[in-house]
């Protein structure tokens, strides 16, 4: 059985809910334990992170970077990169923010350089462009382009259940091809 961790944060809702799409991606593969943890609230999950194959890091983009919550987890972190205690494990990462772009590659920058200070190996989206053609649309699967990870764009006048599903199912798939790489690990 592989155990994959999803470490996020929140800060209203809409990435709670990309999270909850990831998670669900990761538990359709057979073989696989999924388990979500509030950055906030890591401190009684270090050993489910040590105990984990794979963590999947999420936060939402704040004024073009992760949020400051998360980056207090990324911080208190480096008490388990002292060790390298995740070495080797897998890492992928999502975001979601307002805009279109909003700057959220950064955020995924920021996610990816981080596995790397821990020596994990990072995951990338692995799926083609969407909605980049005449004949696509926002219902493309990663319509935002994203490659490096799975990116979310949320209406800042609307709540978390006004989400595009086409983002929900990009998260979805970026669990599913962690959880399949996690197994294909051995
Ligand atoms: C402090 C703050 C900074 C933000 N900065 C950005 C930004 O740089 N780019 C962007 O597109 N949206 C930005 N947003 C919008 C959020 O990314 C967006 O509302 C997102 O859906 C919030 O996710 P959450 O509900 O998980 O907190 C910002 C929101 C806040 C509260």
């Amino acid at each position: 059985m592989k155990k994959i961790a999803i470490v996020y944060h929140s800060g209203y809702g809409h990435t709670a809910r990309q999270a909850e799409h990831v998670a669900k991606g990761a538990a359709s593969v057979d073989g696989v334990q999924v388990q979500q943890i509030g950055a906030d609230a890591v401190d009684a999950h270090w050993d489910d992170l040590a105990a984990a194959d794979a963590i999947i890091f999420g936060a939402p983009t704040y004024m073009g970077s992760v949020s400051a919550p998360f980056k207090t987890f990324m911080d208190a972190s480096s008490k388990v990169w002292f060790g390298q205690g995740w070495k080797d494990k897998l890492a992928a990462g999502f975001t979601n923010s307002a805009s279109q772009s909003g700057d959220k590659l950064n955020a995924l920058v920021q996610l990816s350089v981080f596995a790397a200070q821990h020596s994990m190996t990072w995951v990338n989206l692995g799926l083609m462009p969407g909605n980049n053609h005449s004949k696509g649309s926002v219902e493309d699967l990663n319509r935002l382009g994203g490659q490096l990870g799975a990116m979310a764009q949320s209406n800042s006048d609307q709540g978390a259940e006004a989400m595009q599903d086409s983002d929900l199912r990009t998260a979805e798939h970026l669990g599913a091809r962690v959880a399949q790489l996690a197994l294909r690990m051995g």
